[in-house]
């Protein structure tokens, strides 16, 4: 983990496999207002889910859009995740940091490699289940997927978890309300920490 010297927003990378909670977590931290973010919002090629809003929960497009966005670079990263496209649009995430604001992704485990290799500054948060029991539990329970998705999706889980070394934080989603504080003191601590190191490095030059 890097330390961000600008006047830049913090990068929040919030990762984990499917159905761990992250969009739950995500929504009870902008119902608490648990500290100030922005969300980043996604594109992708999936069909929206009964209730999701386009260009609130994702920007839904057609296959051509989404490759050209990739062909004109107009997005960070990007996945093919069980059939879908899935991407983060790059000039929102890029303004919103360049005005100090903290801007929150909710992306899959491959997507945050990509950012981490791009933005090293970013602080990486593995959300992760108690179990793989109650992982499989809660995407049967969400009944947004057919039996074969939720065993891809669990397929892919099992891959995704050992990636939890990478991270620089991992976060267990027992309760809705435990994680959004724990992942509330990370953010502010990291704040705290990047304070701290341009406070001495100010001292150091004063000193000199
Ligand atoms: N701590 C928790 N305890 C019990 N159920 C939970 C908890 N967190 C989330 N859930 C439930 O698990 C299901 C999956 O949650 P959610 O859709 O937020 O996961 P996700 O990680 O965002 O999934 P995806 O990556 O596929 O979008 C939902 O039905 C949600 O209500
Ligand atoms: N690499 C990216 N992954 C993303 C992005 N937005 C969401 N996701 C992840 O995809 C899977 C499936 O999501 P679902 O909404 O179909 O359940 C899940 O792990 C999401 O976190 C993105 O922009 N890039």
């Amino acid at each position: 983990m890097g330390v961000n010297m600008s006047n830049k927003g913090l990068l929040i990378v919030l990762s984990g496999p499917s159905g761990v909670g992250k969009g739950t977590v995500k929504t009870e931290m902008v119902r608490q207002q648990a500290f100030p973010f922005e969300y980043s919002v996604s594109m992708t090629t999936r069909k929206p889910r009964q209730g999701e809003v386009d260009g609130k929960d994702y920007f839904f497009v057609d296959e051509e859009r989404f490759k050209n966005a990739v062909a004109n670079k107009e997005l960070l990263e990007y996945n093919q995740y069980v059939g879908n496209y899935y991407g983060t649009p790059l000039a929102p995430v890029k303004e919103m940091l360049n005005m100090g604001k903290d801007v929150l992704l909710e992306i899959d485990v491959n997507g945050a490699k990509q950012v981490r290799s791009l933005m090293p500054d970013g602080v990486f948060i593995f959300l992760t289940p108690p179990d793989l029991h109650e992982l499989k539990h809660r995407i049967v329970n969400r009944g947004t997927d057919s039996d074969k998705a939720i065993d891809l999706r669990m397929q892919q889980a099992r891959q995704e978890i050992l990636m939890m070394q990478d991270y620089d934080y991992a976060v267990v989603n027992d309760t809705v309300a435990n994680a959004v504080d724990h992942i509330k003191a990370i953010v502010e601590s990291e704040h705290v920490r990047i304070a701290r190191v341009i406070d001495d490095y100010r001292n150091m030059v004063k000193e000199d």
